[in-house]
């Protein structure tokens, strides 16, 4: 199966498109990829999945033209169909890359590599701008003059993912963001994506993590012997199978977690409400707290059979 169109916003901008792409690393070399096809909307996240070695970061290099082995195919800036689409390395300003290995210099501060890396693409009169916008969105001020050889592994990811980022491409590739990523900078980087897609742009991301699938991205791409074999939006994929609705409670016999599907109407909730308020061994609980929860999606992945044999199989 080919990932024609992942779907989801059809009236949004197609900002970039993949067809027929084909890759292999050396002349003789079996093909990595084969025939992959994807297509970008303006506000959508695609995330990508698949084993150690699946083809996740090559995808990346060979969409970006970085290394050589593309073997046929076209990808542009743009709808394929429209004359104006542009090839991706004509157009560096509207892509950025931050790659799975860390590209900083080592001996330079946080600044001075931001300011570097702006330098390379934008005007010399907009490089101090950026480097301050890119600063406070990240929440590096407290890191900003520190070399990055003395930086945690967690901050120097975030700062290489700002420094990718300080021209404010419109599409972003993230190859593993949450390496190393405690949870408080984890959460930040969860909320920039989500301002990022909200202005219209759009991303690609690798992930190891469905969780970091599930909470980043609009959809979902599973790559698969080279092929991406399924590919849609995540809400379909998540939408097909019951949620919970989890209500903790301060039961006398001691704390309780209740389950029911997820409502989908106010009515259906306040019937669950209502049937746990009926029963004598909790009815008059004081409730904890309530919470919805979606499956998590590698259950869902090994529920679905066109998915199945992609991913859970394999590992
Ligand atoms: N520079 C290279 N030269 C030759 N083969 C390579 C090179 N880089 C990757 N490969 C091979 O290409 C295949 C895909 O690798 P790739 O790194 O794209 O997978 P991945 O899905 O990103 O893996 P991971 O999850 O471990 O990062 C693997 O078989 C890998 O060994």
């Amino acid at each position: 199966m080919r990932g024609d169109d992942p779907g989801g916003r059809p009236d949004a901008p197609c900002l970039l498109t993949v067809t027929d792409l084909s890759f292999a690393y050396g002349e003789s070399s079996a093909p990595v990829l084969t025939e992959v096809a994807l297509t970008l909307r303006a506000g959508e996240a695609l995330g990508i999945l698949g084993r150690n070695g699946a083809g996740k970061s090559t995808l990346i290099n060979a969409i970006l033209d970085i290394v050589p082995g593309r073997r046929g195919g076209r990808v542009v800036l743009g709808d394929a169909n429209d004359g104006n689409a542009a090839d991706t390395g004509a157009a560096r300003r509207h892509v950025g890359v931050a790659g799975q290995r860390i590209s900083l210099y080592k001996k330079l501060t946080v600044a001075e590599n931001l300011t570097h890396a702006a330098r390379l693409v934008l005007p010399r009169r907009d490089v101090a701008a950026a480097v301050g916008r890119a600063v406070e969105d990240f929440g590096l001020a407290r890191v900003a003059r520190t070399p990055v050889h003395r930086l945690s592994g967690g901050w120097e990811r975030l700062s290489h993912i700002a420094a990718s980022f300080v021209h404010a491409p419109r599409i972003r590739f993230l190859d593993e963001p949450t390496s190393a990523l405690d949870f408080e900078t984890r959460s930040r980087l969860v909320v920039l994506m989500s301002r990022w897609r909200e202005a219209g742009d759009a991303m690609i991301v690798t992930s190891h993590y469905p969780e970091d699938i599930e909470e980043m991205c609009t959809h979902v791409a599973v790559v698969s012997g080279g092929a991406v074999v399924g590919v849609g939006p995540l809400r379909d994929l998540l939408g097909g199978y019951h949620s919970e609705l989890l209500v903790r409670v301060d039961a006398p016999a001691g704390p309780v977690t209740l389950r029911a599907p997820a409502p989908k109407t106010a009515a259906e909730a306040a019937e669950a409400f209502a049937a746990w308020a009926r029963d004598p061994d909790h009815g008059r609980s004081g409730i904890e707290s309530v919470r919805l929860t979606s499956r998590n999606l590698r259950e869902i992945i090994s529920m679905d059979p066109d998915l199945r044999g992609s991913v859970v199989e394999n590992e």
